[in-house]
C-alpha cells in the first residue's frame, strides 16, 4: 500500500476529479491524502476515503510537504494552475523541492499524471516499498 497526494488548484479542480474517478479503482488499495478542498471534491464524486489537510493556501502544500521530507510519500498529483499567481507559491515551490529532494514521482500535469498511474497499475512502484527507497545524493561541484 502506497501513500498518494492529490493536490488541485481551482481551475484544475474538476480536472483532478476526473482523472480519480477514471482511475479509482487503481486508487482504491492505497493510503490517500490531499489538501482540503481538492479531497473534498473528490470524495464528492467517488467512494473513495482521502485523509485531507488543510486548504493549501492555509498550509495543507506543507502538511503534505513534512510527509514528503520524511520520504513517507510514494507518489503526488498536483495538478497547477500556470496561468494563475497563488497567494502561497512559495508553499508550492517548497514542497515541489522536497519531492527533488526525496526523489518522489510528482505529476504537475495531467499528461504525466496519466504515465505514473498507469506505472502504478502495472505495479512499476514496488521499489517504493523496499526498506531503503530512493537515497538522495548530490555531486560535489
Ligand atoms: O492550493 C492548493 C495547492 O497549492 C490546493 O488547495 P485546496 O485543495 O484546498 O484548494
Amino acid at each position: 500500500m502506497l501513500n498518494i497526494a492529490f493536490i488541485a488548484h481551482d481551475r484544475k479542480k474538476s480536472e483532478i476529479v476526473n482523472f480519480v474517478i477514471a482511475y479509482e479503482k487503481v486508487f482504491e488499495g492505497h493510503q490517500l491524502f490531499s489538501t482540503g478542498t481538492t479531497g473534498t471534491r473528490i470524495m464528492e464524486q467517488t467512494d473513495l476515503t482521502i485523509h485531507r489537510f488543510e486548504s493549501g493556501p492555509l498550509g495543507g502544500d506543507q502538511q503534505i510537504g513534512a510527509l514528503v521530507a520524511r520520504n513517507e510519500m510514494d507518489l503526488i498529483i498536483f495538478l497547477r494552475d500556470p496561468l494563475m499567481a497563488q497567494p502561497h507559491e512559495p508553499d508550492i515551490i517548497a514542497l515541489l523541492r522536497l519531492c527533488d529532494v526525496q526523489g518522489i514521482p510528482v505529476a504537475t500535469n495531467i499528461a504525466t499524471a496519466e504515465i505514473l498511474v498507469k506505472a502504478l497499475e502495472r505495479g512499476e512502484f514496488a521499489w517504493r516499498e523496499l526498506p531503503n527507497k530512493y537515497k538522495p545524493g548530490v555531486d560535489e561541484a
